[in-house]
């Protein structure tokens, strides 16, 4: 039916009620289950699920390696649900706020037979709603239909590449970079807006001085020491005033993609003496969940093709060519060191492949 939702949107509405504490129904063909996300699901709805049979909680291997449960899928790990254990349990086995307070107690029974892959589509998509990457799951009798709940395949939770629609442009005058234009970019799943800001009028028939900035809530408006975000925005906007031209794209991927509450979380493991990989990992996520084909499609859209990456990140100039814009020249971006983030900048360096 024309009205009917598409994958894509069913896709969104799926992240939005695991956001609510709501389950969702995955299939692939042969198998079905009920999923849902550790972070937000209650009592009640945990006791329905029960219903269905074995209730399993799906950790990533970085998370399970941290609570020593075994991993025989290779990245993720199938925790099998006691039958005394609650959402309280869950949340500690998901959470790892409280990992050295009150150690996880009891060895964890990993599941071995069957196949993951509805696991693994669980794990991507509590990941793409930024909930902690960790999901709670029953298998579902084949012929179960459940009314009213959002139904995906395993392979729709695979993102396809996101379209990005221009929304609406304005003129922007600025402290550090003059006048500028301010795009607003809408993707076409439904999901949070990016933003794109042309400052002066850069050509498209010469490589424009660009910058890929990811959102930083703490360091660009709060002005932290933790990171050098604050000052790269703002010497990245008065590169481009000095040379009279450039364009910064305003990517909304918070934490490297995992969202401020997780990146709180992170720094809340970071207080506690892991570095800024470490803490990811213990998270349960990849050091850097951030998809950077948004960053080529926008400047696609602005008709760029060519572009001098303000970054000291290899793999983000690798990525935006991957995406089909040529990386002329990387230029080095190097300021905002501080006492706070001294040692965060050299974990980047020796972890992550950021040149000092
Ligand atoms: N998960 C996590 N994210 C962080 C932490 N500190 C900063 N961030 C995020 O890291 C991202 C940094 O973005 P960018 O400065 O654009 O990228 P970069 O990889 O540092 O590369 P550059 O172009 O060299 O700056 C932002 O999304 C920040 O919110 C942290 O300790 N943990
Ligand atoms: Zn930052």
């Amino acid at each position: 039916m024309l009205l009917s939702p598409s994958p894509l949107e069913r896709l969104n509405r799926a992240r939005a009620d695991l956001r609510m504490g709501l389950p969702v129904v995955l299939t692939d063909g042969t198998d079905a289950a009920l999923v849902a996300a550790s972070e937000t699901l209650d009592e009640a709805r945990l006791a329905a699920m029960r219903g269905f049979g074995t209730v399993v909680v799906v950790l990533t291997a970085h998370r399970a390696q941290t609570l020593k449960a075994r991993v025989y899928d290779g990245d993720l790990s199938r925790v099998v649900l006691p039958a005394e254990a609650g959402v309280g349990w869950i949340e500690a086995l998901a959470d790892p706020a409280e990992d050295l307070t009150h150690p996880m107690k009891g060895p964890l029974t990993s599941q071995r037979e069957g196949d993951a892959g509805l696991h693994r589509a669980a794990i991507r998509l509590v990941k793409s709603a930024q909930l902690l990457p960790a999901a709670v799951l029953v298998p579902l009798p084949a012929a179960h239909g459940l009314d009213g709940l959002t139904s995906l395949t395993a392979g729709e939770t695979e993102a396809p590449e996101t379209r990005l629609d221009p929304v609406v442009a304005a003129r922007l005058p600025m402290q550090l970079a003059g006048v500028g234009r301010l795009h607003v970019f809408r993707p076409q799943d439904g999901g949070i807006e990016h933003y794109a800001i042309e400052i002066g009028r850069p050509m498209r028939d010469s490589p424009v001085l660009a910058r890929l900035h990811s959102a930083c809530f703490t360091g660009d408006v709060l002005g932290s020491l933790k990171c050098d975000c604050g000052p790269q925005l703002h010497a990245a906007l008065s590169a481009m005033q000095t040379e009279g031209a450039g364009v910064l794209l305003y990517l909304n991927q918070e934490g490297r993609g995992i969202g401020l509450a997780n990146k709180m979380r992170a720094y809340s493991l970071q207080d506690q003496g892991f570095d800024t990989v470490e803490a990811n990992h213990r998270l349960g996520f990849e050091d850097d969940e951030r998809d950077f084909r948004l960053g080529a499609e926008l400047l696609r859209r602005l008709g760029f093709e060519q572009v001098r990456l303000l970054t000291n990140n290899p793999k983000k100039q690798a990525m935006l060519e991957s995406g089909g814009i040529k990386v002329t020249e990387r230029v080095p971006l190097k300021v905002g060191l501080t006492e706070e983030n001294a040692a965060y900048l050299a974990t980047k360096a020796a972890k992550s492949g950021h040149l000092l």
